[in-house]
């Protein structure tokens, strides 16, 4: 693997925490100047990992570099204020008794230059003239911001965040991820971040990597991840998926909506991955498809669909007519996954 434009480079990371392995055997990269997600369920590793990377943790086998440096491996760790590495925590943990200006100086040396710094920083988050406020008299988004501007001042190699937007409400939460993003891509920083939201990891990242279990199933893309995940665990978690029997030749494979096409060539029985908006319905009373339910949400409405004695879920725009007991025939848009049948 070429390592030399890696921000992260993990190897057979392994942690076990009274004899329960929490990471098993994790290898991890992240390119620099990339935005990373750390996706999966709770308990599955991912804030170890970060945690590992941070240097809060010691690893019991492998090793971790950032950059060119080897930062972590079972006999030795950089301690964690020497890894340049700067850290938003789920809470913020800005400091209550200083402001807003001395909290996002408070990582800068006495250096010549760090009122200047610091009003760089608060004018990169959009929160000039805020600078001799409290944190308790800021609200959740600026306070988030302030922990990002405090987090960036050193101008670390790497930025960590361990879900740092799980303390908003819904609201405001899509609006200071997109700020957020905006930020780091101004300044070209190099950031991780952990979460359990697929749609935040989705949205957000350039790099979505899922965990299960402590280990890594498939680190891609968040197209790539979506639309051609390697295992049907990370089908599952990532996004709605049907799946169905088939039988595959090479780029085709035969099954309930007839003979489809592959993302690659297979053989033998196979399990299909369609998700729900690559089907296409078309009312017609000698369609093979019966609608059995249907949920309506304004932008677009779910469908359940009996087809032969299998249950699909179908999700198309919302001007289609349909009603329940309708007939439809149904086609799919595009190649699909499958995955050998177990
Ligand atoms: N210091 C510790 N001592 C003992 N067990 C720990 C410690 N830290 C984590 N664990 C255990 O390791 C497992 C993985 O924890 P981790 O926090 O990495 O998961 P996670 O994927 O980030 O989950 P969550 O989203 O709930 O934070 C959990 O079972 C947790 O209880």
């Amino acid at each position: 693997m070429q390592t030399a434009n890696l921000a992260i480079n993990c190897r057979g990371v392994s942690k076990t925490f009274n004899a329960t392995t929490v990471l098993d055997q994790v290898d991890f990269q992240l390119p620099q100047g990339s935005l990373g997600a750390l996706l999966g369920p709770s308990g599955c590793g991912k804030t170890t990992l970060l945690r590992l990377i941070a240097g809060f943790e010691t690893l019991d086998q492998g090793q971790i570099w950032l950059g060119q440096r080897e930062i972590a491996n079972s006999h030795r760790q950089v301690p964690p204020e020497q890894r340049q590495i700067g850290m938003v925590f789920q809470e913020y943990a800005l400091f209550p008794h200083l402001t807003v200006g001395q909290n996002i100086g408070y990582g800068l040396s006495r250096q010549t230059h760090k009122q200047q710094r610091i009003d760089e920083l608060l004018e990169l988050v959009g929160l000039s003239g805020l600078a001799q406020r409290m944190p308790h008299e800021l609200s959740g988004g600026q306070q988030q911001r302030v922990a990002l501007a405090r987090a960036l001042a050193p101008k670390p190699q790497l930025l960590l965040l361990d879900e740092p937007f799980s303390n908003l409400d819904a609201g405001l939460r899509d609006q200071v991820r997109t700020a957020t993003k905006q930020i780091l891509r101004q300044v070209g920083a190099t950031a991780l971040f952990v979460t359990h939201d697929q749609e935040e990891a989705l949205s957000l990242a350039d790099q979505v990597t899922v965990m299960l279990g402590g280990k890594v199933l498939q680190s891609a893309t968040p197209h790539e991840l979506y639309l051609r995940p390697t295992s049907r665990a990370v089908a599952e978690f990532v996004g709605e998926a049907n799946f169905l029997p088939g039988v595959a030749r090479e780029n085709r494979v035969e099954c309930a909506l007839g003979q489809l096409l592959l993302t690659k060539p297979m053989h033998g029985p196979v399990t299909l991955m369609i998700r729900p908006e690559a089907l296409n319905l078309v009312p017609d009373p000698s369609g093979h498809g019966q609608i059995m339910g249907q949920r309506f949400y304004g932008h677009d409405q779910l469908i359940d669909l009996q087809i032969g004695n299998l249950t699909i879920a179908a999700r198309t725009g919302p001007r289609l007519d349909l009603a329940p007991k309708m007939q439809v025939g149904v086609s799919v848009q595009g190649p699909v996954v499958a995955f050998q049948a177990e």
